[in-house]
């Protein structure tokens, strides 16, 4: 036990969010992206050799990833590689990932937990396995959305059994192949139904073509992580940016070719400490931040700049100061919504109102993000409403209580932002921060530990 795990059956414990001591200066290793990995982990399990994945992200999605591609059959080789990079602190190690792709085959059970990606990408993948392969997870992957997949698979001929609501849990009765081919789907709860359905079309024997309808998409980013990343692995695709027809993605049938990735720190999982200098008027580092990228948080730099910091990437990484001046911010995070916990919670320590927009779906995520931002914050003493797409936050002087997390990671780091200037903020089951961040209790305080310059007030 690390003193942050919770027995089961045991009441969650409370993590003390400790109060930063001063304006933190300090570097932190983020470990890697959990996006990066999961894909990465897909494309090389569908690939026609084996593959590498380095500085590979270990949590609990990323993990679940590894053990469904294992149960389908695919050979996945933990080893620490001797990679002697400058910076092979960026997976937390220079552990390495080998891949051997192997003929997928069922009978399976997948646990997706609550990995949204788990539970998007794989069924297709399970598809063109022989056999059926079972698809559960936690009780709130049964609410999440997950019709863009279970239709379009039915479209390309895909036989499913679920209990109806197109949802989990379910059996993928997989054929060995898939036909594909063209299928329209509306995936503006989540982007990852585009994103799951390109990934596994080279192996197609039609290929894949798919049109979202419906109104806007959003996590577009992810939606190019998606196309880059299988065209790194040699697939043809037509994409609206690469000018093709806006909302349709091509995949040229093919196979891919086994890569060996270096996988980029999680960029989102940095915005807490990049929020820590914010709040703090201090400064710190994230090294290896990649100078070109397809992650959603690369917009950190200018979301926070606007919010009254400054940044700079320098060999040394990302190095973003604060000035313990917090301006509010009024913006649309449609494409980028997996960073609203931690901007809500800069915003609740502002100094003049924010309203965060265009992120309706962020209440089929983890949890209802929107509803439980608010609820949280308001229980600190904050002025936080939902609006019919995002929140409106007027900032108030917080004070101490629990903020509950409702198992989901970013509520339980945006909480920590809050703790590090609000006395007394207890963090209800910060373990959960372990589906993507593998110790963040210990990357925190080896944050503050980092020479904290003491601010006027800490001196008194
Ligand atoms: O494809 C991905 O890796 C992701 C896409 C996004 O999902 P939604 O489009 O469902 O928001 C994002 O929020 C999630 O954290 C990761
Ligand atoms: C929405 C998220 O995750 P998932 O991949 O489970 O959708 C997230 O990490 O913010």
């Amino acid at each position: 036990m690390t003193g942050t795990e919770t027995s089961p059956g045991a009441p969650p414990a409370l993590w003390p969010a400790p109060l930063a001591p001063g304006a933190v200066d300090a570097t932190v290793t983020v470990p890697g992206s959990k996006s990066v990995t999961n894909r990465g982990l897909v494309l090389a399990a569908l690939a026609s050799e084996p593959g590498w994945l380095r500085r590979p992200l270990r949590s609990r999605d990323t993990l679940l990833m590894a053990e469904a591609l294992r149960a389908l059959g695919v050979g996945i080789e933990e080893t620490v590689s001797s990679m002697s990079s400058g910076s092979a602190g960026a997976g937390g190690s220079g552990e390495a990932w080998r891949i051997i792709p192997a003929g997928l085959r069922g009978p399976a059970t997948v646990d997706v937990g609550n990995a949204g990606t788990v539970m998007r990408f794989l069924p297709p993948v399970a598809a063109l396995a022989d056999g059926p392969i079972r698809f559960d997870g936690d009780p709130r992957s049964h609410e999440r959305p997950l019709h863009g997949v279970i239709d379009a698979l039915r479209v390309l001929g895909v036989r499913i059994d679920d209990d109806g609501r197109g949802a989990l849990p379910m059996t993928v009765h997989g054929a060995g192949a898939v036909y594909g081919g063209p299928v329209s789907i509306d995936a503006s709860s989540s982007s990852q139904f585009v994103s799951a359905l390109l990934l596994s079309g080279p192996r197609f024997n039609q290929g894949v073509e798919v049109r979202h309808v419906g109104s806007a998409l959003p996590s577009l980013p992810h939606i190019r992580m998606t196309v880059d990343m299988l065209r790194a692995a040699g697939a043809k695709v037509d994409s609206p940016e690469s000018g093709g027809e806006p909302d349709v993605w091509r995949v040229t049938p093919s196979a891919l070719l086994g890569r060996d990735l270096v996988v980029e720190p999680d960029l989102s999982n940095a915005a807490p400490f990049l929020a820590a200098a914010l709040v703090t008027g201090g400064r710190v580092t994230i090294p290896d931040w990649p100078e070109h990228t397809t992650q959603p948080g690369d917009a950190l730099r200018e979301i926070f700049t606007a919010m009254g910091g400054s940044c700079a990437l320098t060999d040394a990484g990302l190095t973003f100061t604060g000035t313990g001046r917090i301006t509010g911010i009024d913006t649309d995070l449609h494409e980028v919504g997996e960073l609203t916990p931690v901007i809500a919670a800069v915003a609740a320590l502002a100094d003049s109102p924010s309203v965060l927009r265009g992120i309706a779906h962020l209440r089929l995520h983890e949890t209802d993000r929107l509803a439980a931002l608010a609820k949280e914050i308001n229980d600190l003493g904050g002025e936080v409403s939902e609006t019919e797409d995002g929140l409106r936050i007027r900032p108030r002087p917080l004070h101490g209580g629990v903020f509950h997390t409702y198992e989901d990671h970013r509520l339980a780091t945006a909480a920590a932002v809050l703790g590090l200037v609000v006395d007394g903020v207890q963090v209800e089951n910060v373990a959960t921060t372990g589906k993507t961040l593998p110790d963040f209790p210990g990357l925190w305080t080896g944050m503050l530990g980092q020479a904290a310059t003491p601010t006027a007030a800490a001196r008194g």
